[in-house]
């Protein structure tokens, strides 16, 4: 008919570059007359009787349209509807895309021959209203599988339902690309999201982990060590130019001073990242100290110690071009000791006075016993014990402190802390800091300094120790505590001050003894509980000890 020679020109123009038997269709023969290779046409009167219209020279119309491999693209023509006698539509093995519209499958009444399969059709399987269709119509396709059970049972058996569906309805080319960039993002970005997620997690929880064991044993009783093997120990000591320490501390400005001692003036300051730090401005040219390469070399290492009870090295500047070496360190907002034993306003209650003893002996224990090489601090007093934000109580200023075993020369140390075997020898050695730790505590029993005499006028280490040694502790103890103290550890303290300041210093306990007898797990040695102190010979010390006042700065320092 004149409508589906319309149809079938279409057709042609449509997959005239497809290789295939489209090709070989002639415009100047009608279809049905001429050699039209895939097209099958039957009589117009009666459909059934397939005959060469050509040759008999009748009216025919189209029934069958095959093109089968022929790599036909697009979707599949509605324009096929115009053919509506076709009986057999064979598009099989062609690169077809799209749906397949039911309606189009309606529009040919008499199709009883359809193959689609092999091509890329997707969405459900089309079902025509009066026609239903071999399986293998529409297998190796795209096809979604929602309705191919539906279909399946008017076809085969239940049982070869599934098994056919999947087995025919294969994914193709696109399908797979598809699911494999999903199965790319599955086997390779969730795996690392749920890494990433867990690492964060991971990192949250030891973080706060370590904030709430830092919280417990700031807040817990203070008979404990901490995990000193727990600390970490890479060297973060840092050379800081002169300049950088001038802005840090306002151009050394005065109200930015924290205090002066026997080797320098210490003034607060506040780095560039906004840590306050106390940089301490070294005084070589009185204080006799010997700065050289050896020095520098032991600030580095100290530059590496972490413990909660010692004051941690920042870093330092080496003052060339004629400006004063400095030492930078962690600022402590509580200051020193001396200046929390002789506040004013508030007394030093007895507790965080036996909280500050404990934590000393830790710090010191640290330094002694868990350093490699050990180290001695030298020059250990109440001043340079430091009491962080929690009035943790903080070993600090180690500007005389010698590596251990190789302290052969003079260093600073301040007079009535000094182990009197130091000035016969001139030899510091680690009992010599226990000497200095049983006069801080001294000092933390009796709430006084050094060069303060006794009321009775006699000179004041020898009369402290007197009354130690006759066991009169009401005299001794520090009459601003108003007898609010614990009897049992002011007599522990007074027992380790005996012990610490004995003359042999290798009859002296070490810290790690000293610890454990302030944490009650390890009883004081019975030889030596009253053994005899310094003589008075060690007073000579005591008259010329040494006292640095500390100023606080003002809050407009920075
Ligand atoms: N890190 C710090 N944080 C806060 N204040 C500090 C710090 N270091 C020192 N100070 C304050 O500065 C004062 C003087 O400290 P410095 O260490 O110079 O004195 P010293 O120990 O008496 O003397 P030296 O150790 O030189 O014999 C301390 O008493 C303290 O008040």
């Amino acid at each position: 008919t004149p409508s589906e020679a319309a149809v079938l020109a279409q057709l042609k123009n449509m997959w005239r570059a497809a290789p295939s038997v489209v090709k070989l269709w002639v415009d100047a023969v009608d279809a049905c007359h001429g050699p039209w290779p895939g097209v099958g046409c039957a009589l117009t009167d009666n459909p059934t009787i397939q005959a060469p219209c050509f040759i008999l020279n009748v009216n025919c119309t189209v029934v069958s349209l095959k093109i089968p491999n022929g790599n036909l693209t697009g979707e599949i023509p509605l324009i096929l509807a115009g053919l509506s006698s076709l009986q057999h539509l064979d598009l099989r093995g062609n690169l077809l895309k799209g749906r397949v519209p039911p309606e189009l499958l309606d529009s040919f009444p008499s199709l009883s021959f359809l193959d689609l399969s092999l091509n890329y059709f997707t969405g459900t399987i089309p079902q025509a209203q009066n026609a239903t269709f071999e399986y293998d119509t529409w297998t190796k396709n795209c096809f979604s599988s929602d309705n191919s059970c539906e279909l399946a049972p008017q076809m085969r058996p239940i049982a070869d339902c599934r098994r056919e569906t999947s087995l025919q309805l294969q994914p193709c080319d696109s399908w797979t690309r598809k699911h494999l960039l999903l199965l790319i993002v599955i086997v390779l970005i969730c795996p690392l999201t749920v890494i990433a997620i867990l690492s964060a997690i991971a990192i949250y929880y030891w973080r706060s982990r370590s904030q709430q064991a830092a919280h417990f044993w700031q807040n817990r009783s203070p008979l404990r060590a901490p995990d000193v093997e727990a600390t970490p120990q890479r060297s973060v000591c840092k050379q800081f130019t002169h300049q950088e320490l001038h802005t840090a501390t306002n151009s050394f400005h005065h109200n930015c001073l924290l205090g002066a001692g026997t080797t320098g003036i210490v003034y607060r300051g506040k780095l560039d990242d906004g840590t306050n730090v106390a940089v301490k401005q070294l005084d070589t040219r009185n204080s006799g100290m010997l700065i050289n390469d050896e020095f520098w070399n032991e600030v580095k290492v100290r530059g590496a110690i972490r413990h909660p009870n010692v004051v941690t090295l920042r870093g330092f500047s080496k003052g060339l071009g004629g400006c004063d070496p400095m030492l930078v360190c962690e600022y402590m907002p509580n200051g020193s000791v001396l200046d929390a034993l002789l506040s004013d306003s508030t007394p030093l209650r007895w507790p965080r006075r036996y909280s500050i003893a404990h934590g000393a002996a830790v710090g010191l224990e640290y330094l002694h016993e868990h350093c490699r090489p050990p180290i001695i601090h030298g020059n250990l007093k109440p001043s340079n014990i430091l009491l962080d934000r929690d009035f943790t109580a903080r070993v600090g200023h180690f500007g005389s402190v010698r590596v251990a075993k190789v302290s052969q020369r003079a260093v600073v140390t301040t007079l009535g802390f000094v182990d009197p075997e130091y000035g016969v020898t001139g030899k510091l050695t680690e009992k010599s800091d226990v000497f200095s730790y049983g006069m801080l505590l001294l000092v933390l029993v009796s709430g006084r300094r050094m060069l303060e005499s006794h009321p009775s006028g006699k000179p004041q280490l020898l009369t402290w120790m007197q009354l130690l040694a006759k066991a009169e502790l009401a005299e001794l103890i520090d009459p601003r505590l108003e007898g609010n103290f614990d009897k049992h550890e002011v007599s522990l303290c007074a027992q380790i001050v005996l012990l610490c300041t004995r003359i042999q210093p290798e009859l002296r306990p070490s810290m790690s003894e000293v610890r454990r007898i302030l944490e009650g797990t390890m009883p004081v040695p019975i030889s030596g509980s009253l053994d005899t102190p310094v003589s008075s010979s060690h007073t000579s010390f005591v008259s010329m000890s040494h006292f640095s006042g500390s100023y606080y700065g003002s809050s407009d320092c920075l």
